[in-house]
C-alpha cells in the first residue's frame, strides 16, 4: 500500500534541525537586507533636510557595507546548507529506488518500460531536488521578506499605501489556484513523453542489428521524430502554460508598482509621507517583487514535485512478491535432490498454463536434459527453479524442503546458471566471469575459462581477460558470449547447475569439448540442461520431452530412441541431410549434423 506520508514530509521531519539551521541563517541575512531601505531613508531624509554631512557619508557608507557584507555571508551559508540538504533527499531517493528496484521480481521489468523507470530516477527525483533547492529557498525567503516588508511599510510609511498597493496581490493568489492542475497535466505529459523517447533511443540502440538488417532505419526515424515532435509539442503546451502564469502574475506585480508611484508621489508632493519614506516604500517593495513572483514558481514547481512524489511513493510501493515468506526454514546450505510434483503453472498475464502437471525427480549429482519445441515450458520450468517466478505452494521441492520455504539467498547461492540470452556486463571479462559475492583469484577464473572454452578467445584479445566489454568496449561474438557466461557459472562451486539453450552458438567441435569438460563437472552437481539440440543432451542420466507444458515421453536417449514420438523424429531430423524442396519458393538447406 502507498504511504500517506509524502516523501518530503519524512525527509522534512528527518533532517528538522539542519534545516532550522538553514532557514536560521538565511532569515539574518533577509532581516539584514531590510536595513537597507531604513539606511536609505536616513540617507534621502538627510540630503532633502540638508542634515547630512560628509562625516555622515561615511558612516552611512560603512553601514552599507556591513548590511551588504553580512546579508551576503549569512545568504551564502544558508543557501549552501539547503542546497546541500536538496542534494542529501536526491542521493537518498535515488538509493531507496535503486535498492527498491533490486526487490523486485523480474515480472515487474516486464510490464513496465525502462525509459518510465529511467523517467523516475531521473526527472522525478530531479523536481523533488528543485522543491528544496528553489521551493524551500524561496519560500522562506518570501515569508520572511513579504511579512517583514509589509509590517514596515504600513506601521513606519503609510498605512492605506500600503493596502492599496497589496490590493492586486489576491489576484495572484487566484491565479496560481487557476492554472494549477494544467500545469499538473502539462508536466505529466512531458514525463510520458521523455520517457517514450528514452524508451525508443534504448529500443533503437539494442535492436540496432536487427533494423539494420532489415532495413527499417527510414521508419525507426520517422517513429522517433514523431515521438520527438511529441515530445516538443506537449513541452510547448507547459511553456505556454508558464509563460501566460508568470506574464500575467508580472502584469499584477506591475500595476503594485504604479499604484505606488503615483500615490507615493501624490503623498509625498502633499508632504504626508517624507522623500525617503517614499524611497524606502519603493525599496521595499522592489525587494517584495520577487519573493512574489517566486510564490508563483513555488506553487508550480510543488504542484510538480507533488506528482513527482505520488509517482516515486508508488514505485516504492510495489509490494515485492518474490520474497522470503512466513515459514522460511533456516535452511544455509542445500544439496541439489530435486523433486518437482505435479507442478503446474500459469503466467499471470498467459491465456493458458505454460507447465501441467510435471513429475520429475532429479536425485543430487544426476542430469536432467528437457527438449521440445519452441514455446513448450522448458524456460519457465528453470525461471521457478530458480524463483524468478513463485510456483505454487507444494509442487516444487529441493532436498525436500518446500522450495517456498528455502531462503531465497541460498537458493540464488546453490544454482549456477547460464541463461538463454547469456547476457554480459559492460565491465571486463574477469568481472563477467567472477560475477560473484564470493572473491575469486585470476586463476579461478583462468581455470573456468578453461573449461568453458573460451580461454584461447579471451587471451588473443589486446587486453586479456581485462578487456572491457559493451558500451565502452570489445564486443565479442554470440559464441564467445555464450561460453564466457558458462565460465561465469563453472566458477560458482554450486551444488545445481542450470544451462538453458546454452550451446546453441558454438560449433560442434566446441559443442564436444565443452560437453566432455562439464561431464566431470557435472558429476558432482545436479545439472539440468535444456537444448533444442539431441547432441547436447544424448548423455543425461534422464530426458523430457516437454510438449505444451506437459511431458509427453521421458526416458534416456535409447530409450526415447525406442519409442517412435518427438524425440525420436527430433533426432532423425538433426542427424540426416536432406534438402527442402522450396518454402515460399526458396530452398532451404538443412546441414548434417555430426554426432
Ligand atoms: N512472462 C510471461 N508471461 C506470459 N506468458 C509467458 C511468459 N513467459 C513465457 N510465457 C509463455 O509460456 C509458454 C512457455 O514459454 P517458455 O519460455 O517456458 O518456453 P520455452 O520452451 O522455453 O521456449 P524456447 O524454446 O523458445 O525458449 C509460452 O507459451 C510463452 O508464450
Amino acid at each position: 500500500m502507498m504511504s500517506k506520508k509524502t516523501i518530503f514530509k519524512e525527509h522534512f521531519v528527518l533532517h528538522k534541525w539542519s534545516y532550522l539551521l538553514g532557514t536560521i541563517l538565511l532569515t539574518i541575512s533577509l532581516v539584514l537586507q531590510l536595513f537597507v531601505p531604513v539606511l536609505l531613508k536616513k540617507f534621502t531624509d538627510g540630503l532633502q533636510n540638508e542634515t547630512i554631512h560628509v562625516s555622515d557619508l561615511w558612516e552611512l557608507a560603512l553601514w552599507f557595507v556591513i548590511v551588504g557584507l553580512g546579508a551576503f555571508l549569512f545568504r551564502s551559508s544558508g543557501r549552501i546548507y539547503i542546497f546541500k540538504m536538496s542534494r542529501i533527499l536526491e542521493r537518498d531517493l535515488r538509493s531507496s529506488l535503486f535498492s527498491h528496484w533490486e526487490k523486485l521480481q523480474a515480472e515487474y521489468y516486464q510490464n513496465q518500460r525502462i525509459g518510465n523507470l529511467m523517467a523516475h530516477a531521473v526527472n522525478d527525483v530531479n523536481i523533488m531536488r528543485q522543491i528544496v533547492m528553489q521551493g524551500y529557498f524561496q519560500t522562506v525567503e518570501a515569508a520572511v521578506l513579504i511579512s517583514i516588508s509589509v509590517f514596515m511599510m504600513a506601521s513606519t510609511i503609510h498605512f492605506y499605501l500600503t493596502l492599496l498597493v497589496l490590493l492586486p496581490l489576491p489576484g495572484l493568489t487566484y491565479m496560481a489556484y487557476r492554472f494549477r492542475s494544467k500545469i499538473q497535466m502539462h508536466s505529466l505529459k512531458v514525463q510520458e513523453a521523455i520517457g517514450t523517447l528514452t524508451s525508443r533511443v534504448q529500443e533503437f540502440c539494442s535492436g540496432i542489428s536487427v533494423i539494420k538488417t532489415y532495413t527499417q532505419e527510414e521508419e525507426e526515424r520517422k517513429k522517433f521524430t514523431n515521438d520527438n515532435r511529441s515530445n516538443v509539442e506537449v513541452n510547448k503546451q507547459l511553456i505556454r502554460a508558464n509563460s501566460l502564469f508568470t506574464s500575467l502574475s508580472q502584469g499584477i506585480v506591475g500595476l503594485s508598482y504604479l499604484i505606488s508611484i503615483v500615490f507615493g508621489s501624490i503623498l509625498v508632493m502633499k508632504s504626508t509621507i517624507s522623500l525617503g519614506d517614499f524611497v524606502a516604500f519603493n525599496t521595499y517593495l522592489s525587494l517584495l517583487i520577487a519573493p512574489i513572483e517566486n510564490i508563483g514558481k513555488v506553487i508550480n514547481l510543488l504542484q510538480q514535485g507533488k506528482a513527482a512524489d505520488n509517482r516515486i511513493r508508488e514505485v516504492l510501493s510495489t509490494e515485492p512478491t518474490i520474497l522470503d515468506e512466513e515459514g522460511t526454514a533456516p535452511i544455509t546450505a542445500i544439496q541439489g535432490n530435486i523433486s518437482l510434483r505435479n507442478l503446474s503453472f500459469k503466467y499471470k498475464r498467459g491465456k493458458e498454463s505454460a507447465l501441467k502437471n510435471i513429475n520429475v525427480t532429479i536425485p543430487k549429482g544426476t542430469s536432467l536434459a528437457i527438449v521440445g519445441k519452441v514455446g513448450s515450458g522448458k524456460s519457465t520450468l528453470v525461471n521457478l527453479l530458480l524463483r524468478l517466478y513463485n510456483p505454487p505452494k507444494n509442487s516444487i521441492f529441493i532436498d525436500d524442503h518446500d522450495i517456498r520455504d528455502v531462503p531465497l539467498k541460498t537458493l540464488r547461492e546453490s544454482v549456477a546458471y547460464v541463461p538463454q540470452d547469456n547476457f554480459l556486463f559492460s565491465t571486463s571479462i574477469k568481472e563477467n566471469i567472477a560475477f560473484d559475492p564470493n572473491p575469486y583469484q585470476d586463476e579461478q577464473v583462468f581455470h573456468a575459462a578453461r573449461q568453458a572454452h573460451v580461454y584461447q578467445d579471451i587471451s588473443d584479445l589486446p587486453d586479456k581477460f581485462d578487456t572491457e566489454l559493451g558500451e565502452r568496449g570489445l564486443s565479442l561474438s554470440g559464441g564467445q558470449r555464450q561460453r564466457v557466461s558458462i565460465a561465469r557459472a563453472l566458477i560458482k562451486p554450486s551444488p545445481i547447475i542450470i544451462f538453458d539453450d546454452s550451446l546453441s552458438a558454438v560449433d560442434s567441435k566446441t559443442e564436444t569439448n565443452i560437453l566432455n569438460t562439464l561431464r566431470t563437472q557435472m558429476k558432482s552437481r545436479t545439472s539440468i540442461i535444456i537444448s533444442h539440440r539431441i547432441s547436447t543432451i544424448q548423455e543425461a542420466d534422464q530426458i523430457i520431452v516437454l510438449d505444451k507444458g506437459e511431458i509427453v515421453e521421458r526416458g534416456t536417449h535409447q530409450s526415447l530412441l525406442k519409442q517412435d514420438g518427438i524425440y525420436k523424429k527430433m533426432f532423425t531430423q538433426q542427424t540426416t541431410e536432406f534438402t527442402w524442396p522450396t518454402l515460399n519458393g526458396r530452398k532451404i538447406l538443412i546441414k548434417k549434423r555430426r554426432r
